[in-house]
């Protein structure tokens, strides 16, 4: 090649990736930025001979191989005892070997449950190219497992470990799949997993088919086909699903549309009484046109008024809000801003109606507790109007409702300000189609297994409807009312809570209906896919090597989090808390959320990304609190959020540049003052607490006032200085420039300590 090649040119002409080019050329010690990045034809050059030695370094291995085998097997035969690695090595049973690679790919994957990753290490004992010896090295072992392959392959003569993994077992029966499932690319790990093959097999196979891969690289459809090819395995190409096509909403005619419920948040500051308000909405006005009607909690209620329904939504605060908004759903039509008239404008009144603006969602203000004889609700209109919520009766357009959630007063009138809001928003849905919505809550029900609460947003869901909810297929089974009544069909800006899900979506999934079970299982699966990928690069960018490095060089201070709740609902709201705290510059990055107890998985994942696991409500089962243990995992339990966003604040404050606080370590008391011509006075002293120490700082305090605040000058014991002097025995000092000490006078000696966070 007598041209000049970018690095992106050059890989393409040789089928190969530009990534793995670029590993090449680094390998080379030739160095490129990236795939723009041109190559010399010297550069080529090189290229092309590490291709072929690796060739024939293989070809060489091959046949060296064969002679070891053939000589292990004499040695075997005639009785010469062969190495003990290589025995042990040899005798696992073909299954456990298996498992042996496998649970390296699993690792990687941080999927590696703790029993197998016990039974990798026993069997990795003799194994020296191994450190298992800290679960936390999980990552960096298999980091090393990896180079070792890739050594391995390079002096494969001299290395028995691998000559002796790639002798294939006699006994070893065929498992090969006639056939397999391809989606699209994939790492080498999967694609391993998907034929049944050791992963040091199909990156030898790659070798020879000139692609340098680890077990994350990703291969293409091509290679995915070649190496099946290889194994005489049929693709069964199943080209992903333009997901779009039936994502996108059908527009609506306008005669179509009808009226439909509004759906309403409440937020508001801490006590103001945004609970209390809805809880007295659901009592007063749900009870009564249902007789006997027990509400059941399912994420959202409907009440009634003049024949006309309002949807609230069950969790107050702007974090559920936001979380469903940043998971793109938006859900909520109109806000009701508490606020508490016997207090005021409080920071989270001023963050809730910030985020009903972002969302561009009315705002009806309910100005609360006016049964208080304080509540002074022209005070809250007067601090209101500088975030432009301007009552109309001062020339403005915010709706203004004195209520007192304590004792019922107002909440007709507030429902009436809703649906009044809700005529002016011409709220309105197609019924006629098929159900749209969202899922609010989801968890896992222990009689009826995966549960969605979901709001129904567009069309009609009924029961039979086939859907896919986040990455999840189902198809409904029943349906539940939030009277607890079993309905069969449900309309627009209704909540119901249904079964028929084939795992637990996330709070703030899309839920979308489709016509056809093929299709909703693909997009399920497409979606799953991809969920799963972006979780494996998150975990591939968060090592434990990488994160202390950045956080040491002051590039990157987060510190990653896996919050385990009773409900989708709370781990949510409490993701969406965590993430907002900012301790001078370092975050709070989630890395997973769920519903269910603390498993073994969760830990294991901890582990990898050194994270702290939270349970709200939760508790670990006994093998995660076994696991969590070796791992050194750090797990905090909690059963109020505040308690949790606290502690995870300080947690990060340990991140954080040492800061120093005060210790006290002794209190003396001045018996009497020695004038001394030289030193001036000195003060007689009886240690009556802790010590005195000459490295002190010291304070005077005189009848329970500081007089001066200095360092001690001298300190001394009869007359020989000392460095310490011990309580219950007397002291003579003195403190730089300062003389006037006095009987009775304290002198309280501290030091200045790095504070452990
Ligand atoms: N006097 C009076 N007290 C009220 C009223 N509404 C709520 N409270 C009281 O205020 C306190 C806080 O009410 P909550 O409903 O828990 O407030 P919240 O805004 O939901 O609080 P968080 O859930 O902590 O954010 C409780 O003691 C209520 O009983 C009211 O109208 N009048």
């Amino acid at each position: 090649m007598s041209k000049k090649f970018r690095v992106y040119e050059y890989a393409k002409s040789i089928n190969m990736s530009s990534k793995e080019i670029i590993t090449i050329l680094k390998k080379l010690d030739i160095s490129v930025n990236n795939h723009m990045s041109v190559i010399e034809d010297e550069s080529i050059k090189k290229v092309e001979q590490f291709f072929r030695n690796i060739k024939e370094n293989a070809a060489e291995n091959k046949s060296n191989q064969k002679a070891q085998t053939e000589k292990a097997v004499l040695h075997h035969d005639s009785k010469t005892p062969v190495k003990q690695p290589e025995r042990n090595e040899k005798q696992l049973p073909k299954n456990e070997k298996k498992e042996h690679v496998m649970k390296k790919t699993q690792t990687s994957e941080n999927k590696k449950p703790n029993n197998q990753a016990k039974a990798n290490n026993s069997n990795s004992q003799n194994n020296k190219t191994n450190d298992n010896k800290s679960s936390k090295n999980f990552k960096s072992s298999q980091n090393r497992n990896r180079s070792n392959y890739s050594k391995g392959y390079k002096n494969k003569g001299k290395n028995r470990r691998y000559q002796n993994n790639n002798v294939e077992p006699k006994e070893k029966v065929d498992n090969t799949p006639k056939k397999i499932i391809v989606r699209g690319s994939m790492t080498v790990g999967e694609l391993s997993k998907l034929l049944h093959k050791d992963v040091s097999e199909v990156i030898k196979k790659l070798l020879f088919l000139g692609i340098m891969a680890n077990i994350n690289q990703e291969v293409d459809l091509d290679t995915i086909q070649l190496i099946a090819d290889e194994y005489k395995v049929e693709v069964d190409l199943k080209l992903p699903v333009e997901e779009d096509e039936f994502e996108i909403e059908e527009m609506d005619d306008e005669k179509d549309l009808q009226e439909r419920p509004a759906v309403v948040t409440i937020m508001g500051h801490v006590d103001h009484g945004k609970t209390t308000l809805l809880d007295a909405i659901r009592k007063t006005k749900v009870t009564e046109g249902e007789a006997g009607g027990i509400t059941q909690h399912i994420g959202a209620y409907q009440v009634e008024r003049n024949d006309k329904k309002v949807t609230f939504l069950d969790t107050p605060g702007h974090e559920a809000f936001t979380t469903m908004r940043a998971r793109g759903s938006k859900i909520t039509d109109i806000t009701i801003l508490v606020v508490a008239a016997d207090d005021g404008v409080m920071p989270q009144t001023i963050e809730a109606i910030n985020h009903a603006k972002a969302a561009e969602v009315p705002i009806i203000v309910a100005v609360n507790k006016i049964d208080k004889p304080e509540a002074n609700p022209d005070k809250i209109k007067q601090e209101l109007t500088e975030y432009q919520l301007v009552p109309e009766e001062w020339g403005g357009d915010t709706i203004f409702v004195n209520v007192s959630a304590k004792q019922g007063e107002g909440l007709d009138e507030l429902l009436e300000m809703i649906l009044l809001v809700s005529e002016v928003e011409e709220l309105k849905a197609n019924p006629d189609k098929r159900a749209r919505g969202t899922v609010i809550e989801a968890e896992l029900d222990k009689g009826r297994g995966p549960v969605a609460r979901v709001l129904v947003q567009q069309g009609t869901l009924e029961i039979g409807n086939v859907f896919v909810a986040g990455v999840c297929f189902g198809r409904v089974r029943a349906m539940v009312n939030d009277k607890g009544r079993r309905i069969k069909v449900a309309g627009p800006s209704t909540p119901v809570e249904l079964t028929g899900l084939t795992e637990v979506p996330q709070a703030g999934d899309p839920f979308i209906v489709f016509e056809e079970e093929k299709k909703a299982k693909a997009i399920a699966d497409k979606r799953a896919t991809e969920v799963r990928q972006q979780e494996m690069n998150v975990n591939n960018r968060i090592t434990l090597d990488d994160l202390f490095k950045h956080i040491q060089e002051g590039e990157v201070k987060e510190l990653p989090v896996i919050i385990k709740a009773d409900v989708q609902g709370s781990a949510e709201a409490l993701r969406g808390s965590l993430e907002k705290i900012n301790v001078e510059g370092v975050k709070v990055k989630i890395i997973h959320t769920g519903a269910g107890a603390i498993t073994e998985s969760d830990v294991i994942l901890a582990s990898a990304s050194n994270a702290i696991i939270i349970g709200f409500n939760v508790r670990p089962d006994q093998t995660a609190i076994a696991t969590a243990e070796q791992e050194q995992v750090d797990v905090r339990l909690h059963r109020i959020i505040y308690n949790a966003i606290e502690e995870i604040e300080s947690a990060m404050k340990g991140m954080l540049d040492p800061e120093f606080k005060e210790v006290v370590i002794g209190h003396a008391e001045v018996r009497n003052i020695f004038k001394n011509s030289k030193v001036g006075k000195i003060a007689g002293c009886m240690v009556t607490s802790g010590k005195m120490s000459r490295n002190a700082d010291v304070r005077l305090i005189r009848e329970g006032i500081v007089v001066h605040e200095g360092i001690l000058d001298s300190l001394k014991r009869f007359k020989d200085d000392a460095k310490e002097v011990a309580q219950g025995y007397e002291c003579g000092l003195t403190i730089e420039n300062y003389s006037d000490l006095k009987e009775g006078d304290i002198v309280e000696a501290f030091v200045m300590e790095t504070v452990e966070r």
